[in-house]
């Protein structure tokens, strides 16, 4: 499994006011989109395209397009959702699939609820969108659920991530061949006991639908 944390200063700045309790909803989803955005660019560095000839105005020429068959992008609901119009922004054509997980807050085990996939994933390139990896457990469910339909090929795009969840998450996960790369904005310190990110920016999918006021 290969992390890349995104080192890029306009990252950072909208991470912060991100981060800050006193960001409303509205802004928060505004920032998660723009950074997903952001994320997205690194995210697709290695999406497969294929040869396409083309004639500009002036001359014959070979470029590329997106490689069949499209990828799938997958958002975990709840919060994954916040992020799903900002990577379509720079994947128009993608297929999108759902995914309905919640992690139970006392056990910390995570558990399917909903799921709208395609059967056969043969030959996809998957691009899961979830904002915090924090033990690890939701998307390690998430990654093998997909690779067991046939994905040869998993990005995860996360807003935030915990040391010990992207440890686990690479135990986890060990015995897949499918190539794992996770993005995200920052690596944070640790969780808490309560299995939060810490500084992290609290309860995503409550703060993007403001379940919490
Ligand atoms: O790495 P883990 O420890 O598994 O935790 C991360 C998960 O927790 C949050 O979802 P939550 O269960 O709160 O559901 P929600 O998106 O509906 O709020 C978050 O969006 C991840 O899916
Ligand atoms: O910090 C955390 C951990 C899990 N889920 C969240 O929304 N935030
Ligand atoms: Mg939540």
């Amino acid at each position: 499994m290969r992390t890349h944390v995104v080192d890029h200063p306009l990252v950072a700045h909208k991470l912060t006011t991100l981060r800050d309790e006193r960001t409303d909803s509205p802004t928060f989803r505004n920032l998660t989109d723009e950074l997903v955005t952001l994320l997205a660019y690194e995210a697709t560095r290695d999406v497969r395209v294929e040869p396409q000839e083309i004639r500009t105005p002036v001359a014959a020429t070979t470029g590329v397009r997106l490689a069949r068959p499209r990828p799938l992008v997958v958002p975990i609901l709840r919060a994954g959702l916040g992020m799903l119009d900002g990577m379509m922004r720079l994947l128009p054509t993608a297929e999108v699939g759902f995914l309905g997980m919640v992690r139970n807050e006392e056990t910390l085990q995570a558990s399917t609820y909903a799921e709208r996939l395609p059967e056969d994933l043969s030959g996809r390139q998957c691009y899961v969108l979830d904002p915090m990896l924090a033990t690890g457990g939701t998307l390690a469910a998430a990654i093998r659920f997909l690779v067991d339909r046939g994905a040869d090929h998993i990005t995860a795009v996360c807003l935030l991530t915990a040391p010990e969840g992207c440890a686990r998450l690479e135990e986890l996960l060990q015995d897949l061949e499918v190539p794992v790369t996770v993005v995200t904005a920052a690596m944070d310190e640790r969780l808490d006991e309560k299995g939060y990110i810490v500084p992290g920016l609290g309860d995503a999918g409550d703060r993007l639908y403001g379940l919490a006021e």
